[in-house]
């Protein structure tokens, strides 16, 4: 898998020493960047086409980040459903459960159309998102798909979040806690690396192979951001790893909008 991502992570990581700890952000839907959040140190991978992603290892501070974990490992209603993958059934090979605000389209995925939970029921879930906001000026996320992996064999295989419900620029955004997992990005197949072409020959491909697959480790605490083109163009594992012995929890804040569907 590419080491590039992880060196400049590395790099990222040590200007990050001694940095203040920004802790509890807030700030509103439309919000503008606070000086504390404009102090972290943020990773920005420019992936070609249109497609970004941004990395910040430490969006929330750590012992409000164990707060949010064991809040939500136990008032979440997290759930395992059935579904159909390829036209076979299987158990998701995770807890999931999901928050919409009212009046949304409803989401559906691989046959399974979850219930759209409200932000009331977990307060401490739009405190996240108004931190979210905050760090994201013009950032509007209105759902939340929130995954638990209760170890190393609890996985995401390789998809993209490209229902059409979400509209082909969505952008989202990331927040993880708990036991670090590696997150993976590979291009689509057949989407050329920065607009070259596939007659460039075979060293050519594989040189796009290597450049086009990027490695994160995922922070307790820590934001990643994928937007523009990403999930039309890329796609996103976090895979199984025997060493992860303990639990995660991931939240991905969402765009749907009202006239989607
Ligand atoms: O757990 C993660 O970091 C990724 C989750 C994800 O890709 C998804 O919910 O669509
Ligand atoms: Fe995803």
């Amino acid at each position: 898998m590419t080491t590039v991502t992880n060196l400049i992570l590395k790099a990222a990581a040590a200007a990050e020493n001694g940095e203040e700890d920004p802790g509890g952000a807030v700030g509103g839907c439309s919000g503008t960047s606070s000086s504390s959040s404009r102090r972290r140190s943020t990773l920005d991978l420019d992936l070609g086409n249109g497609s970004q992603v941004v990395y910040v290892a430490r969006f929330l501070g750590y012992q409000e980040s164990w707060d949010y974990f064991h809040y939500l490992n136990k008032h979440i209603p997290w759930t395992r459903p059935t579904i159909r993958v390829f036209g076979r059934s299987s158990v998701q090979p995770r807890d999931v459960c999901y928050v919409a605000s009212e009046g949304l389209p409803d989401l559906a995925y691989s046959g399974y159309q979850p219930h759209a939970h409200s932000w009331d029921e977990f307060p401490p879930l739009k405190d996240i998102l108004e931190a979210v906001h905050s760090a994201l000026p013009g950032s509007c996320f209105n759902s939340l798909l929130l995954n638990r992996y209760k170890g190393g064999s609890d996985y995401v295989s390789w998809h993209a979040d490209d229902e059409k419900l979400y509209g082909p620029t969505h952008g989202i955004a990331s927040v993880s806690f708990g036991c670090e997992r590696e997150f993976l990005l590979k291009r689509k197949p057949g989407k050329n690396f920065r607009g070259k072409k596939r007659s460039e020959g075979k060293r050519a491909r594989e040189q796009d192979r290597v450049a086009e697959q990027h490695s994160f480790t995922l922070k307790h605490g820590s934001l990643l951001v994928m937007r523009g083109y990403t999930q039309r163009d890329w796609l996103h594992s976090v895979p199984k790893r025997a060493k992860a012995q303990s639990t995660r929890i991931n939240l991905t804040f969402r765009l749907v909008p009202s006239h989607a569907g």
